[in-house]
């Protein structure tokens, strides 16, 4: 697990070129990347610099297939909390992706298990994820893999935590009765097999679930805590995300000694 800290908007940048690099290297040969996009307030800045490099650079995402991490069981279909609205609103909208290519599981089909079956069949179809972008929550869930949640888990229904409702009531007027109750989710294994994650974490109420992530026992109490099994995560935190790291200056210094060419 390699760990950057540094301030939001080089954090941003560093993961729009982890990104761009996957976008030429499969255009040079020929394919399609596939990107794992999520919602939440911390990938709000790379999608800036994502589309930002869109205008004024050329970068295409032409070809590009995305994967969503979640969604929301039940809200409406024109509803902006709907996380397929959020990423057509932040980030699909804004760049030349084709919307048939943008994925994610489906919170109102009738039948939500086989949704889920469907979408982990979508996702394996495309080829895996090349990239995925993860925030986290305080209770160190990641996509909407609750604590408790299997660390071998698929694309399911899950309940969300008093917790999590709570956390995300700022996107519903404040009201935690209005936030749903359920969602599907990626599962950890789903997340697992994606090539590179960039988890990326910003401001204080997030320092106790980066510590866990990279520094604690693995445990389904910490669901990020799985992340210490993936051969490429990258943790990218800002200072106060970082602030009860206890390895901070070993990861400062081996960040800092890092030849340019490697990249994250
Ligand atoms: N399902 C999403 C997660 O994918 C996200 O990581 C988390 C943290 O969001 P934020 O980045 O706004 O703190 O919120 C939601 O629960």
């Amino acid at each position: 697990m390699e760990v950057v800290i540094a301030p939001g908007p080089e954090l941003a940048r560093l993961a729009a070129d982890a990104i761009e690099r996957v976008l030429r290297a499969r255009a040079a040969e020929g394919g399609r990347a596939v990107l794992g996009v999520a919602t939440g307030s911390s990938p709000l800045a790379v999608y800036d610099e994502l589309a930002r490099r869109h205008t004024e650079e050329g970068l295409s995402f032409a070809g590009v297939r995305a994967f969503m991490l979640d969604e929301y069981v039940g809200l409406p279909a024109d509803h902006p909390e709907r996380y397929r609205n959020v990423i057509e609103t932040e980030f699909a909208s804004r760049v030349d992706i084709d919307p048939a290519d943008v994925h994610g599981p489906d919170g109102l089909a009738e039948d939500l298990p086989a949704a889920c079956a469907a979408y982990e069949a979508a996702i394996a179809a495309s080829g895996g994820v090349d990239v995925q972008l993860l925030g986290v929550g305080t209770d160190g869930h990641i996509a909407f893999n609750e604590p408790g949640s299997s660390l071998a888990s698929r694309t399911r229904i899950k309940t969300l935590t008093r917790q999590t409702r709570e956390d995300n009531a700022r996107f519903f007027d404040g009201d935690v009765s209005r936030v749903p109750t359920h969602c599907l989710t990626q599962g950890l294994a789903t997340i697992m097999s994606a090539r590179h994650l960039l988890l990326l974490a910003t401001g204080k109420h997030k320092a106790e679930a980066v510590h866990q992530i990279v520094e604690g026992s693995v445990s389904a109490m910490w669901p990020g805590t799985v992340l210490q099994h993936h051969p490429h995560t990258t943790v990218l935190v800002d200072e106060a995300a970082a602030s009860r790291l206890q390895l901070a200056s070993y990861y400062r210094e081996t960040f800092a000694a890092k030849p340019d060419w490697q990249g994250i």
